[in-house]
């Protein structure tokens, strides 16, 4: 973990009701919550417990309707949408449940974009995205649509996506949460190397085995934070000998 003292995040009294349809879903009741440089957070909880819209928050996709956050010490709560974009772009890389790859790009533009939309030279873009592709087992993909690409395929080319501006934090939603066992291996393996490397990383699951491959895993329910305990052991012992195993390389 790093010796930066400031942390990463900081959130402080989060509210957040959702009005929809039918009564009022209070998905967030108050959380406070760091996260220190470096450190793999696992946010674990029952359906509808609300870890999504906490995510949510946290990347500025959706506002709180009470509490603040933080950005490495940097107060968010006037950042505008446009704004909100922008750090996205440069400080805040996310992957999904559904990857959420532009269908009609193909996989290499898919991850030089938003090292475009930020400004990076069109030739240090390409470099980043060949570099990553290779890294993330993708050589040869580059002119394939993400329609051509398995689920385990297209989640890696939206953490590359999602790494390309090597952004401090990495928020993934249910990064496993349709694929198969093998791609869910694949995709924890890369967090965890990419952790190991010094990558912050927040996860968001409702499996316990995957929560396993963090450092600190907060279970969260009912829009609170229930517990929030350190993990000790190597992550393949604390999974087990059935499940996810080996997580790490
Ligand atoms: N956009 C929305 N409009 C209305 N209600 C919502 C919205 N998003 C979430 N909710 C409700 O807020 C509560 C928390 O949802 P949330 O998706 O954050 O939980 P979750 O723990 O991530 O669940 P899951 O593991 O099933 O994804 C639920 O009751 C949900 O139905």
């Amino acid at each position: 973990m790093s010796e930066n003292p400031t942390p990463l995040l900081r959130a402080e009294g989060l509210v957040k009701t959702h009005y929809g349809e039918g009564a009022p879903a209070h998905a967030v009741r108050g959380v406070d919550l760091s996260v220190a440089h470096g450190e793999f957070v696992a946010v674990t909880g029952p359906s509808g417990a609300g870890k999504s819209t906490l995510l949510h928050l946290l990347g500025g996709l959706q506002r709180p309707d009470e509490g603040s956050i933080r950005l490495d010490g940097e107060c968010t709560d006037s950042y505008s949408e446009a704004r909100w974009a922008i750090e996205r772009r440069r400080r805040i890389g996310i992957v999904f449940q559904f990857f959420n790859l532009v269908s009609n790009l193909s996989v290499a533009d898919n991850v030089e974009l938003p090292a475009l939309l930020a400004g990076v030279p069109p030739k240090r873009a390409r470099a980043e995205r060949s570099a990553l592709l290779t890294e993330l087992g993708l050589d040869g993909k580059e002119r394939s649509m993400p329609g051509e690409l398995s689920g385990g395929e297209q989640q890696r080319v939206a953490l590359a996506r999602a790494l390309v501006n090597h952004p401090p934090l990495l928020l993934a939603d249910e990064p496993a949460g349709s694929l198969d066992s093998r791609g869910t291996r694949e995709v924890m393996r890369l967090l965890s190397r990419f952790h190991a490397r010094g990558q912050t990383i927040l996860l968001v699951t409702h499996d316990a085995r995957l929560a396993s491959a963090a450092d600190r895993v907060i279970s969260f329910f009912d829009g609170r934070i229930a517990d929030d305990a350190e993990l000790t052991g190597t992550p393949s012992r604390r999974a087990g000998t059935s499940g996810v195993l080996e997580l790490r390389d």
